[in-house]
């Protein structure tokens, strides 16, 4: 169903998700002016009824009074961009950083607009390669005035009231049922979308874990476990099932307490290939599980699951080769144990 409050929205940055909160607005009847460094994504959203920008001077003079510029850019641009924005912008227009900016950039992005009165808003947007479909949840910091102004735009690009169940014992309205939130001043989106990142770190690693022990549960099967070099299996009667993990993926999905959106699209990768051979594990970090590990480092706050979650993504990727190597010596120090060449 269209908006009732057609608006005129700016996007910069159209990779999957820039390009995909444009149509997203697009079909909801709202009106994008895009712009971005490859050529061919500005063009493809044209045709499909965005009109195209060749640079940030030809998107602003596209724009109506008071323009709103979404950002949808890597962190590492965002400066640069709104460097240049704050010299082509006009008193009372919005800029939203919709990326995963840190939240204390914000504070100073916010500060240095001011004194040209133009607002600053960071807006967290989860929803990843799915959004289009499912909508976004947005997660939004800076002055309740634009805020208000642009909520259209917002209620457009979140996933709406039919998204989730009503929850049963709530008896406030607001716009927390529609899928977006203004959660406070400049940076509270991010740092709310920060915290919402480390508690994927978290969830994501149990999942991975509770699988990995059920795949490994064949483990009195194996005639000399690869484990009885070093710590011998004291009860192989009690390791003797050879379970699919895909099959288990797929029954929590369904009237399990853990079945979740995660779940879903682990099921789906597991049945596309179930020993996952295409991935080495290297898992990488883009920052938000740091800076959520430094919050609750800096508010004196246990944070025990989503700091283990992080450095066990660092020792995915080999960083705790060193600090393994240190305690094999130091074994062979005090004790003479020898590493093993085999096993786990
Ligand atoms: O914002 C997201 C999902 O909500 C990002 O896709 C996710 O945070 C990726 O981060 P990382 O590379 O640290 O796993």
């Amino acid at each position: 169903m269209a908006t009732d409050t057609p608006m005129q929205l700016g996007m910069i940055g159209l990779g999957r998700m820039g390009a995909n909160l444009v149509r997203r607005l697009t079909r909801d009847g709202h009106h994008c002016v895009v712009y971005d460094v490859n050529e061919s994504a500005v063009r493809e959203l044209e045709g499909e009824g965005a009109v195209a920008a060749h640079s940030l001077g030809d998107l602003v003079a596209k724009l109506e009074r008071p323009r709103a510029v979404w950002l949808m850019l890597p962190a590492a641009v965002v400066q640069s961009t709104l460097d240049q924005l704050t010299d082509l912008l006009d008193p009372d227009d919005a800029v939203i950083d919709g990326g995963n900016s840190y939240y204390r950039d914000d504070i100073t992005r916010a500060a240095q607009l001011a004194p040209h009165r133009l607002h600053y808003l960071d807006c967290g947007t989860s929803g990843g390669v799915w959004g289009l479909e499912r909508g976004y949840c947005l997660m939004i910091g800076g002055e309740q005035e634009p805020v208000t102004r642009l909520d259209p735009i917002f209620r457009t690009i979140a996933p709406g009231r039919g998204s989730a169940e009503p929850t049963p014992s709530r008896r406030t309205d607001g716009t927390a049922p529609e899928g977006y939130l203004h959660c406070g001043p400049s940076g509270a989106g991010h740092f709310v979308k920060m915290v919402h990142n480390g508690v994927e770190y978290g969830m994501m690693a149990a999942i991975a874990e509770g699988l990995s022990i059920i795949e490994h549960a064949d483990a009195g099967l194996r005639k000399r476990s690869a484990d009885a070099e070093t710590t011998p299996l004291r009860e192989p009667e009690a390791y003797q099932y050879e379970i699919d993990v895909g099959e288990v993926a797929e029954v929590w999905r369904r009237g399990s307490v853990v079945g979740s959106w995660l779940v879903d699209l682990t099921a789906d990768a597991l049945a596309r290939s179930p020993k996952l051979e295409e991935f080495t594990g290297r898992v990488s970090d883009s920052g938000e599980g740091r800076w959520t590990a430094r919050a609750a480092i800096d508010e004196g706050v246990p944070a025990a699951v989503i700091t283990t979650a992080l450095t066990d993504r660092f020792a995915s990727r080999g960083l705790g080769e060193f600090a393994d190597r240190v305690l094999s010596a130091m074994r062979s120090e005090f004790g003479g144990h020898a590493e093993k060449r085999s096993g786990r």
